[in-house]
């Protein structure tokens, strides 16, 4: 027993430094500002109750997300999402750790914190606050079919665009890379938290492979190959039109919906593509014309025409103050029955079986 578990420390000893954590230490303990946990891989495992599949939120391209509860037993107990990465190979290893690096310092009440990680996997895990309303893509085209108010959507799509800005602003501005309704999640109040940023820190020659949806991506990255902070501004563009009309981007009817949004832009027909449910509000025309038109400013090619995401902000915040949204909007989103509700119990650990040593 005794080989096996110097073998078995050996092992996690090394994917620890396969996956950049003498660096990460060595960021950590230079910069004392940093909230930043290093998870020790009995927790994450003990939280996640050995990664039960019951446990699972969410699974995305880059790895599937548990939600887990740390710290059960004498200290106080916090929800938290678990992100299990896939794999990441040698030559991304820096880049993965610069990442996180960037990433933890960011705080905004709009985007999900990320709290630590544990390299202790043979994949990396990614530690963030939990979001506890699931996502805008669960929202709008989620079942049962919800009834989403104008105000909730202008307001909703105000703080999208405040936590992009403040990526995209200095010191540290950041590219998002991937916005989509599916990376907009709503916490308890139905504020929404932006997540799964990072693919890159703007500088001045920025060529990153870009790690997003195709219903989402800049038609100008096809013809340049480069990702800037107006790639996200298109990308946000598309979102507004799926929060004006209720169509999804990514569904194989819509996916021309940008050009066919355009297309009733341009002959005055955008009230047939508009979501029913907001165009029979009372006054909302006025403001879903204006949000129309913010659309257009976003979509624009090329990218340079396109606005700043803070100015996109300010305006969505305008439209937002001009139609308050009522209290009781936010209750009626609740779903009988939806949410993720189990009590940990100890010991529970099926699935561990499946984990790498
Ligand atoms: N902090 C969180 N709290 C609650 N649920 C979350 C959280 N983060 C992610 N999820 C859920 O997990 C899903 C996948 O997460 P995420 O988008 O981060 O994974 P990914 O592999 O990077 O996906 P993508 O294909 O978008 O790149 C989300 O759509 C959401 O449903």
């Amino acid at each position: 027993t005794e080989v096996f578990l110097h073998k078995q420390n050996n092992k996690r000893q090394w994917y620890f430094e396969q996956h950049g954590g003498r660096m990460l230490s060595r960021i950590l303990e230079t910069d004392g500002n940093i909230a930043f946990t290093l998870y020790k891989r009995g927790d994450i495992v003990k939280a996640t109750r050995g990664f039960h599949k019951d446990n699972i939120v969410g699974e995305g391209a880059h790895g599937t997300v548990y939600k887990a509860i740390l710290g059960h037993g004498d200290t106080a107990a916090t929800v938290v999402a678990v992100k299990r990465c896939k794999q990441i190979d040698e030559s991304r290893k820096e880049e993965f750790v610069q990442e996180m690096v960037v990433l933890c310092r960011v705080d905004h009440p709009n985007i999900v914190r990320l709290l630590g990680c544990c390299l202790h996997f043979e994949a990396p895990m990614l530690v963030y606050e939990f979001v506890q309303n699931g996502t805008l893509s669960d929202l709008l085209h989620g079942t049962p079919r919800r009834r989403v108010t104008l105000a909730t959507r202008l307001r909703i799509a105000a703080e999208a665009a405040e936590a992009l800005a403040h990526l995209h602003s200095p010191p540290h501005p950041t590219l998002h890379g991937d916005i989509k309704p599916q990376n907009i999640l709503l916490d308890h109040r139905w504020v929404a938290k932006v997540s799964d940023f990072g693919c890159s820190t703007i500088d001045d020659n920025i060529q990153v492979v870009p790690k997003g949806t195709l219903a989402y991506l800049d038609p100008q990255f096809l013809q340049n190959f480069q990702i800037t902070n107006k790639s996200d501004v298109f990308s946000f563009g598309v979102v507004l039109i799926e929060l004006l009309t209720g169509k999804n981007a990514q569904a194989k009817e819509w996916k021309n919906l940008t050009t066919t949004f355009q297309n009733c832009m341009g002959n005055g027909t955008l009230g047939n593509l508009v979501d029913t449910d907001i165009v029979e509000e009372e006054g909302a025309m006025g403001l879903i014309n204006s949000a129309a038109q913010l659309v257009s400013r976003c979509i624009a090619s090329p990218g340079n025409a396109r606005p700043a995401m803070g100015l996109v902000a300010e305006e969505l915040r305008q439209f937002s103050d001009e139609m308050p949204e009522r209290p009781e909007a936010r209750q009626a989103l609740e779903v009988e029955g939806q949410g993720y509700s189990y009590t940990a119990s100890e010991g529970e650990t099926t699935g561990f079986n499946n984990l790498a040593a």
